[in-house]
């Protein structure tokens, strides 16, 4: 079990709650995985673009708030998602890894099948926030094979089996090897040009969505021709009307 629990210092070694907070006396021990939302939905985006699979959305970014009124001074403005708070369909808090594995596992609807290793794509809000080693253990457990969409400002715990960075401008980018960098486009202060020697198997452009998408589409289509390492990426969900 998870339990809020204040620990005096030094702490024990042996804790699998993860600290918040920088100062030694303000560190209080999170409670919970915060999760917005669980939904069986299509991979809409990237290189494994209409596989089924399970999302899991955790709550809360590192890069913005999640309140249209922040969203002006955000380092991350153009976040097209609602990932505050745990009350989407699916969501809410989860006190062990087990549960929390359990609550996806029962949101997957395919049949077994050898061919068809159940799929869940962690992501947020910003999940290397939450998403730790006990929970890709747990989602293994279930026979998950475990997808991760990450800003790449934090490490990632062991076992993923693919990792999509999607770096953002003024940001530092930590997870600088994966397999696929999914950039959104275009971005003052994140081209391409910066990405294309970093250690991916895959390397897309994705249009920012907003109010120039249609003009994104063109440059990036352009960007693409232009440069063939890179393959365009649509966000598929959005034109077929699923979640
Ligand atoms: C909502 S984010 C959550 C995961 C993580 N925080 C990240 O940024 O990668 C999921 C994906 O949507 C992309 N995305 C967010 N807003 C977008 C927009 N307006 N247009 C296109 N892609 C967008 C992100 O870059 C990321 O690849
Ligand atoms: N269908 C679908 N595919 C997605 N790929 C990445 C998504 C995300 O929000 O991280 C997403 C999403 O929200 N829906
Ligand atoms: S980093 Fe990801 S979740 Fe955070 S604000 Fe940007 S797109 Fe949204
Ligand atoms: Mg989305």
């Amino acid at each position: 079990m998870r339990q809020l629990r204040l620990l005096p210092a030094p702490y024990p070694r042996i804790c699998r709650a993860r600290h918040v907070g920088s100062s030694p006396r303000r560190r209080i021990l999170r409670s919970a995985y915060r999760v917005k939302e669980i939904f069986y939905t299509l991979q809409g985006e990237g290189t494994h673009a209409g596989r089924p699979a399970v999302f899991c959305r955790f709550t809360s970014c590192n890069l913005w708030t999640g309140r249209e009124k922040d969203r002006h001074r955000a380092i991350c403005q153009f976040c097209d998602t609602d990932f505050v708070g745990t009350d989407g369909p699916g969501g809410g808090r989860f006190q062990s890894a087990q549960d929390l594995a359990a609550a996806v596992a029962k949101a997957w609807a395919g049949a077994a099948h050898p061919r068809s290793r159940p799929y869940v794509v962690c992501t947020g809000g910003e999940p290397l926030l939450q998403l730790d080693a006990a929970a890709v253990e747990a989602l293994h457990e279930q026979g998950f094979e475990v997808a991760i969409e990450t800003n790449g400002t934090r490490p990632a715990p062991a076992g993923i089996e693919w990792i999509c960075v999607s770096p953002k401008a003024g940001t530092n980018l930590v997870l600088r090897m994966g397999n696929e960098l999914k950039l959104v486009y275009p971005q003052h202060g994140a081209e391409p040009e910066r990405f294309a020697d970093l250690d991916f198997g895959h390397f897309l452009l994705q249009p920012m969505d907003g109010p120039d998408q249609a003009a994104n589409t063109r440059a990036a289509i352009d960007y693409c021709l232009a440069h063939p390492q890179w393959s365009l990426s649509l966000q598929t969900h959005k034109y077929i009307g699923i979640a």
